[in-house]
């Protein structure tokens, strides 16, 4: 899902919305129910697409707790021989949780700066984080990203992944330099390209009315969201010519904007990889994550849970669209909501952790 088109005004135009508000309305056979794919293990179906299930399936299908109408629900299968296991889902799993930022824990806004989260959803992610493993996994730098959530509790995955804190105490590494937490940087050796480029996409665009470039240390953000659309695709342009001179970087698209990046094998869902099993939580016997965004690049983690088996996509989206994901929600206050129910089924599962706080 990373690779787009290798031009910019393509890879703007092949997002559905920025292509034609028209195509946004929601099909009236396809509501509401769950998120099918080709390619699963329990799809009989060939084509992708994704439909709206109400909250409460979302929320029941995942804990086990009520049956989905799909054949694609959730693999109850597991449910006997594991629900003895403490601290674990009715599943007998335990959940991990991975958070995109934008759109996801705080709405789109049109300055990237402002895209505060609310206190009620800080508190939503800090109480699961008691219960359940949470990390971010984001676009922005992993700085940035960390000055909106403010959670110590929680492990952060910046710039698309390449850039990942786990606590020394939490890693499979075991040598006593691993005592001061140490970043994964699979694109550090791009550091100086990413600020060379980041210069070069300032200057192109700085006359376009609107534009505005953002560096996310690994990868770099050019916002049109406020652009004019007669100009959008001068905005390409410039991008594309900048590129020219940076073969080593390529373009990714999210929510009206374009993503320049190192050409490395590297995304959200290897980030999800890398997570899980520097938290030995690998185990697709034992641990079930749960991935929650809204974006192009989150169905790489999507996709990696769906080809594992061994884990579910939430989608946060208004309008149906292709996806990996299994299920969706439709804007980031039902992405707090779905929080505060895990929460709420934790602490019944759990009432003594409860009680001692
Ligand atoms: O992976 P994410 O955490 O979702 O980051 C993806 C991009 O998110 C931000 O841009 C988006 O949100 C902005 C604020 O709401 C909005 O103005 C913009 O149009 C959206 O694309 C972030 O600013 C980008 O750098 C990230 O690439």
């Amino acid at each position: 899902a990373a690779s787009g088109p290798r031009h910019a005004y393509a890879a703007m135009m092949s997002d559905p919305v920025a292509k034609s508000q028209t195509m946004l309305a929601l099909p009236s056979n396809m509501v509401p129910s769950p998120v099918t794919s080709k390619g699963h293990h329990c799809s009989s179906l060939s084509v992708t697409y994704i439909t709206r299930p109400k909250l409460v399936e979302v929320v029941g299908g995942l804990l086990g707790v009520t049956k989905l109408s799909s054949t694609c629900a959730i693999p109850y299968e597991h449910s006997a021989s594991d629900a003895v296991a403490a601290n674990n889902t009715r599943l007998g799993k335990k959940i991990v949780l991975f958070l995109d930022y934008d759109g996801t824990l705080s709405p789109i806004v049109n300055d990237p700066e402002k895209a505060f989260m609310s206190p009620e959803m800080r508190a939503a992610v800090k109480n699961v984080a008691r219960f359940l493993p949470t990390a971010i996994v984001s676009g922005r730098s992993r700085d940035k990203v960390f000055e909106f959530v403010k959670l110590k509790e929680l492990y952060y995955a910046g710039s698309h992944g390449m850039d990942i804190l786990v606590s020394s105490t939490d890693s499979q590494s075991k040598t006593k330099d691993d005592r001061e937490a140490k970043p994964f940087q699979p694109a550090s050796e791009f550091l100086p390209m990413i600020i060379e480029v980041n210069k070069s996409l300032v200057e192109a665009t700085q006359s376009i009315k609107g534009a505005n470039v953002e560096n996310n240390k690994f990868c770099v953000s050019v916002h049109y969201r406020n652009v004019d659309k007669k100009d959008w695709k001068l905005v390409a342009e410039l991008v594309d010519n900048v590129l020219k001179d940076f073969p080593r970087l390529k373009l990714t698209t999210g929510r009206k904007v374009l993503e320049v990046r190192p050409v490395i094998d590297w995304d959200k869902g290897k980030a999800v990889e890398f997570l899980l099993q520097s938290l030995r939580l690998d185990d697709p016997e034992s641990v079930l994550p749960i991935y929650i965004g809204d974006d192009r690049t989150d169905e790489d983690a999507f996709k990696v849970l769906r080809e594992r088996n061994c884990g579910y996509g939430i989608l946060v989206s208004q309008v149906p669209k292709e996806t990996e994901a299994f299920y969706s929600l439709t804007s980031p206050s039902e992405v707090m909501e779905f929080l505060n129910s895990l929460v709420r089924w934790k602490e019944e599962e759990s009432p003594k952790v409860h009680d001692q706080e």
